[in-house]
């Protein structure tokens, strides 16, 4: 999955890489033929709803034409917000340039052939689930699941796919992904991965609990010595009470009901593609 989305210095300042390849359209049609090619599986791309002052609704169904054109790509994932290419951090181009979410919708009126998921800003599963009431193919969350994992993904089983509850408690959790962690680092040895990366999906795990801050100093120091999963744990671990390791999973935090409440009265007009132009004049 190309991702036509990040706004990095370090990548989209050098010109070919990342948000801005946005601007050639052209260019991502005929890599993506040419990834498509060289590989079984379905391509995608990911993608803004556009760069800078090329920010409008038209501009964005240029993009998604043409790509979609000149390659087999059938499924694009929207980051629907645009990019700013000058002047704040990958961070800020996360915050600051505003969601347009009518973006995404319009595009499935407009292209009933392709696939979307919609991207940014949806913090909870009840968020999810109003989005694909409103039509939504895909929903992809993003830094709510990194940043607070158990209540974001914890629920995702029974509130998405309906399973009942695993009724897990933290401690479970985490002794099951040590078995887990300590397979991958034996199956690949020569301390690659490193305990640091099999470990990078859990450090978060019991944000704003208390013991949390220890368990991150803990965590720091014993990656310098720890070579298992394990050993890891044994040294972290203390730092979190009984009473946060032993509870169950509660209640889902509650979403904005009304994030998408308005979206479709917002729609841009109907895109026509203009196909001489847009496939034939860059
Ligand atoms: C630390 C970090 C690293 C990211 N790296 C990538 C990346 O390598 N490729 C990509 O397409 N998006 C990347 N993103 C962007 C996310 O995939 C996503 O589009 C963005 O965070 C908005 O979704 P969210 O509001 O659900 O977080 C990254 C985001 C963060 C916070």
């Amino acid at each position: 999955m190309p991702s036509c989305g990040c706004p990095s210095p370090k990548v989209a300042g050098h010109g070919c890489f990342g948000v801005s390849l946005m601007l050639d359209p052209k260019f991502v049609g005929e890599a993506m033929s040419v990834i498509a090619a060289n590989t079984n599986v379905p391509v995608s791309v990911k993608c803004r709803i556009g760069v800078d002052d090329h920010d409008s609704y038209n501009q964005l169904c240029d993009f998604i034409y043409k790509v979609s054109s000149l390659s087999p790509t059938r499924h694009f994932i929207i980051h629907s917000r645009k990019a700013l290419l000058n002047g704040i951090s990958p961070a800020e181009n996360r915050t600051i340039p505003p969601l347009k979410y009518e973006y995404y919708y319009a595009l499935l009126r407009d292209f009933p052939d392709l696939t979307f998921t919609l991207n940014g800003g949806i913090n909870t599963v009840d968020e999810v689930n109003a989005a694909l009431r409103k039509g939504a193919h895909h929903v992809m969350v993003g830094r709510a699941a990194y940043q607070n994992p158990w209540y974001t993904l914890g629920h995702v089983d029974t509130a998405i796919y309906g399973a009942p509850s695993s009724g897990l408690t933290r401690r479970q959790v985490v002794e099951k992904y040590q078995i887990y962690g300590d397979a991958i680092l034996g199956t690949y040895g020569n301390n690659r991965p490193h305990v640091r990366d099999v470990m990078k999906p859990l450090l978060h795990f019991f944000h704003s609990e208390p013991g949390n801050g220890l368990f991150k100093r803990k965590a720091d120091a014993a990656f310098q010595t720890c070579k298992t999963v394990k050993s890891f744990l044994e040294e972290t671990i203390v730092a979190i009470p009984d009473s946060v390791l032993d509870s169950p999973i509660e209640e889902a935090p509650r979403g904005r009901e009304d994030l998408f409440a308005d979206v479709h009265d917002l729609l841009p007009p109907p895109y026509k593609a203009r196909e001489q132009e847009v496939l034939y004049a860059y």
